[in-house]
């Protein structure tokens, strides 16, 4: 089984590609969305995060708005928050290759924003960036709700540059095209690595 490891800074389509991945029947392991269910009612996270940052959690689990301002631009808040949640998602990113591991799947794709600061990177066999120009980045991601300049640029700085990213990757996805032409780009590659990984089904 090949683990293909899809990372991209902040806004550079990484959501959308693991998409395309998927509606292709490639499974895919989202990091974001198991952070969504241990910060949801009752997961896993709650307690702990109550916890470290008071107040930042309720009945429909942590407010990712308080827990924003309490944790973005200091650097200590935010990696307590990491040493609670990242050991989190390693369970579950170890569950899920278990499992597709025993299908025998022949790839499967990690969705990890942070592949390279974690150092999961180490644990793929290849690395996918979704890579646009920064002027497309920038207006996409103040395009969202919730999202100020500032935000984005304290984020940002906690991300390895894009540059370095896509000097380290095996495979970098434009996502600078209409979405059409990155869809069948991700085609092509899925067919790429499939061939080249010629176990049995
Ligand atoms: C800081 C939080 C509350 C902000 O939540 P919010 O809903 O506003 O933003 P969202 O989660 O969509 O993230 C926006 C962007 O920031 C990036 N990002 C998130 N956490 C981090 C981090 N610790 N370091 C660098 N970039 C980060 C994301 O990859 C994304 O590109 C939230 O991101 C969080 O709890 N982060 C810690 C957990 C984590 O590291 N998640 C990343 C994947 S495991
Ligand atoms: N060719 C393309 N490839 C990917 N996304 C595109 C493309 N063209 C336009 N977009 C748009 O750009 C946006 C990318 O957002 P997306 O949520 O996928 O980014 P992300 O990297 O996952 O963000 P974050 O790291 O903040 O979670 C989407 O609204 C998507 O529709």
């Amino acid at each position: 089984m090949i683990m293909l490891g899809l990372t991209g800074g902040i806004g550079m389509g990484k959501s959308t590609v693991a998409d395309m991945f998927a509606r292709q029947g490639v499974p895919v392991f989202d990091a974001d969305k198991v952070v969504q269910q241990l910060y949801g009612p009752g997961g896993g996270a709650v307690p702990e995060i109550e916890r470290a940052f008071p107040g930042t959690t309720g009945p429909s689990g942590v407010s990712r708005e308080r827990l924003s301002r309490a944790v973005i631009g200091n650097q200590d808040a935010m990696q307590r928050l990491e040493m609670i949640v990242h050991p989190m998602v390693q369970q579950h990113r170890q569950q899920f290759l278990e499992q597709n591991d025993r299908q025998r799947h022949r790839l499967v794709v990690l969705d990890i924003p942070l592949l390279f600061e974690t150092g999961a990177h180490e644990h793929v066999d290849a690395i996918a960036v979704v890579s646009c120009s920064p002027d497309v980045q920038r207006s996409r991601v103040l395009a969202r709700t919730n999202m100020e300049p500032e935000k984005f640029e304290a984020i940002r700085a906690r991300q390895v540059p894009d540059a370095e990213k896509r000097a380290k990757a095996n495979y970098v996805i434009d996502t600078g095209l209409s979405l059409q032409e990155t869809e069948a780009r991700v085609a092509g590659l899925i067919q790429q690595l499939v061939q080249q990984n010629q176990t049995p089904m």
